[in-house]
């Protein structure tokens, strides 16, 4: 015992020597070997070296406190709880964490530079004959606690992006992190390349503020280099969707906000809910960022106040619609591969657009949640092709085809007063437009027509064909679209909304929704080569295409003239 006690001082008094002696200068070459030049000059100008740290492991706190004041390290600073550190060591020992007494106290040096630095000085409790001394004689080996932190001086997101990187160029590979709200900073950990000198194998950048979004990216690369943990969180992925469709559900959005923090109790009270439960609710809610939690209980971040009910921009709508009837429709993603069926049919026995129409609260969630993806029209308005029709001596006509909730028509009549519309839809969802053209003001332009897409009215100016197409296969498309072209003059446009699927296998929404459309809908998203491929069977070519926010795109489509046929 004596021998361990012995030991683990002299690691303790190696490691206060370290901190007298380095300087920030010194240590950050020795830690990224190769740094040099104008490049540490920047760190240097960026970066303290604050603080070296290491697990020691006393039979009691009495001898933690000798080894302290033995060490020369004085003061006052009580041994507080350790959560992170006794969770990483129950992990790699496979211990209960409540079997590990893991504390932290941190005691100042100053440095031969004159700079105030720390010692944080982690311990676990290793009582006299416990079983603990296999997991000390590991950790001693292997030094997995032992770390050097830096605090980042005047931090901002360029600056912080350029620290990673340069932590990156020279070797280092990211190594975890995480936010503390009680401190409000944020850690980045790194592992040191194995060329690097000075016996510190793990580096800490400390960041004062919150700087999640520069985290998430971080905690990304440090997730690929784990990919059992990578694939557990992927399995897990409809805990997500049931946990954000659930906080939506209950309305908890509603009832919070993000300036001011609220007690579980009481919100448990306002949406009716278990205490308990609602807080494990939320605290996955915190993980995913749609919440915080601090001292006073939880708050809303901008992610989660997408889900309040009639936000602007609000998502509330899909929420309940990918975590209910799409939720229970995607458990049959498997009969859909296998068979072609589509698996939305094949659970609820009937095609989603009949099953919607049947159900006036499903139809409207339906619609809403249509419109909770409209942030793809934001610049449709603006395309040439209306701002031209706009101009046209006499005004002009756009007939939206199947136009949904009149959601794009009222945008486009909104931003074009000379404009007239025609919304074609099925019989349900035309009243539906009807009152909310009506409630804008803009019923008075727009003629509401119930019909099918063989119904289509000839003479308009404009066509809209907007999210139609990815509902159908081709056969049906080259259907839709015969009739849209029979119904058009000569000089007519048509707009064609769609997610287009990438042709150079970049990421894209589409290829999710491809995967949506094919399993709920029986349709599927396309390339731009395909959709050409169906406009032209149909008489039509396509002349140009333009990128909208959600990975959308407008494809501007004219009859094909048929003297080049
Ligand atoms: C995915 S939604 C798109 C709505 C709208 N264009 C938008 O982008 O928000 C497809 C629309 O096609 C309509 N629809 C389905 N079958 C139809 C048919 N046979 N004739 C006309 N409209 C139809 C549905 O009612 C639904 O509103």
């Amino acid at each position: 015992m004596i021998t361990t006690l012995s030991g683990d001082t002299s690691r303790l008094l190696a490691t206060v020597d370290f901190v007298k002696e380095q300087d920030t200068a010194t240590l950050l070459p020795l830690l990224l070997p190769g740094l040099d030049g104008p490049e540490l000059r920047a760190l240097v100008e960026h970066c303290r070296f604050s603080h070296a740290a290491l697990l020691v492991f006393p039979s009691d706190e009495a001898e933690l406190e000798a080894m302290l004041t033995d060490c020369g390290l004085v003061g006052v600073t009580p041994r507080q709880p350790s959560v992170v550190v006794r969770e990483r060591l129950a992990v790699r020992h496979r211990r209960r964490a409540a079997e590990l007494d893991v504390g932290i106290v941190r005691r100042a040096v100053v440095g031969a530079d004159g700079a105030h630095r720390m010692v944080e000085v982690f311990a676990l409790t290793v009582p006299p004959g416990s079983d603990l001394d296999t997991v000390a004689t590991r950790e001693r080996e292997r030094q997995h606690e032992t770390h050097v932190g830096f605090d980042v001086v005047a931090p901002d997101p360029l600056v912080l992006r350029g620290l990673c990187a340069t932590f990156a160029r020279y070797g280092a590979t990211p190594d975890g992190g995480g936010y503390n709200p009680h401190e409000d900073g944020t850690v980045f950990y790194f592992g040191a390349p194995a060329e690097a000198k000075g016996g510190y194998g793990r580096v800490e950048l400390y960041v004062p503020g919150d700087h999640r979004d520069l985290l998430a990216a971080h905690l990304d690369e440090h997730r690929a280099r784990q990919p059992a943990e990578t694939l557990l969180r992927l399995l897990t992925g409809a805990w997500t969707t049931q946990a954000l469709s659930t906080f939506a559900q209950l309305r908890v959005p509603d009832a919070m906000d993000g300036d001011r923090a609220v007690g579980v109790e009481d919100l448990a009270r306002e949406v009716g809910a278990r205490p308990r439960n609602l807080t494990t609710l939320l605290r996955y809610l915190a993980m995913l960022g749609a919440v915080t939690e601090g001292r006073d209980g939880f708050r809303l971040t901008g992610t989660g106040a997408l889900l309040r009910d009639g936000a602007p921009g609000s998502m509330r709508a899909l929420a309940l619609m990918y975590g209910g009837p799409f939720y229970d429709s995607f458990a049959g993603l498997g009969h859909t591969v296998r068979t072609g069926q589509v698996a939305f049919e094949h659970h609820f026995g009937e095609n989603h657009f009949d099953h919607f129409a049947r159900d006036p609260l499903l139809a409207e969630l339906f619609d809403q949640s249509m419109a909770a993806g409209a942030a793809m029209f934001d610049p449709v308005p603006a395309h040439p092709v209306l701002t031209a029709a706009a101009e046209a001596s006499g005004g002009a006509t756009v007939v939206d085809v199947a136009g949904g909730n009149g959601e794009l028509l009222g945008r486009i009549l909104t931003a074009h007063p000379r404009l007239r519309g025609v919304l074609l839809e099925r019989p349900h969802a035309v009243e539906a437009a009807r009152a909310r053209l009506d409630e804008a003001g803009l019923g008075a332009r727009c003629a509401f027509l119930a019909g099918d897409f063989a119904d289509l009215p000839a003479g308009g100016d404009v066509y809209v064909l907007s999210r139609v197409l990815h509902d159908w296969d081709d056969e049906r498309c080259r259907e839709i679209l015969r009739h849209c072209a029979r119904a058009m003059p000569d000089h007519a446009d048509l707009l064609v909304v769609e997610r287009v699927l990438p042709s150079d296998g970049s990421v894209s929404l589409a290829t999710a929704w491809d995967l949506h459309m094919m399993c709920n809908v029986g349709g599927r998203e396309r390339r731009a080569e395909h959709y050409a491929r169906l406009f032209a069977d149909a008489g039509l070519t396509l002349v140009d295409r333009s990128p909208l926010p959600l990975d959308g795109h407008v494809l501007h489509v004219r009859k094909a003239d048929p003297t080049t046929e």
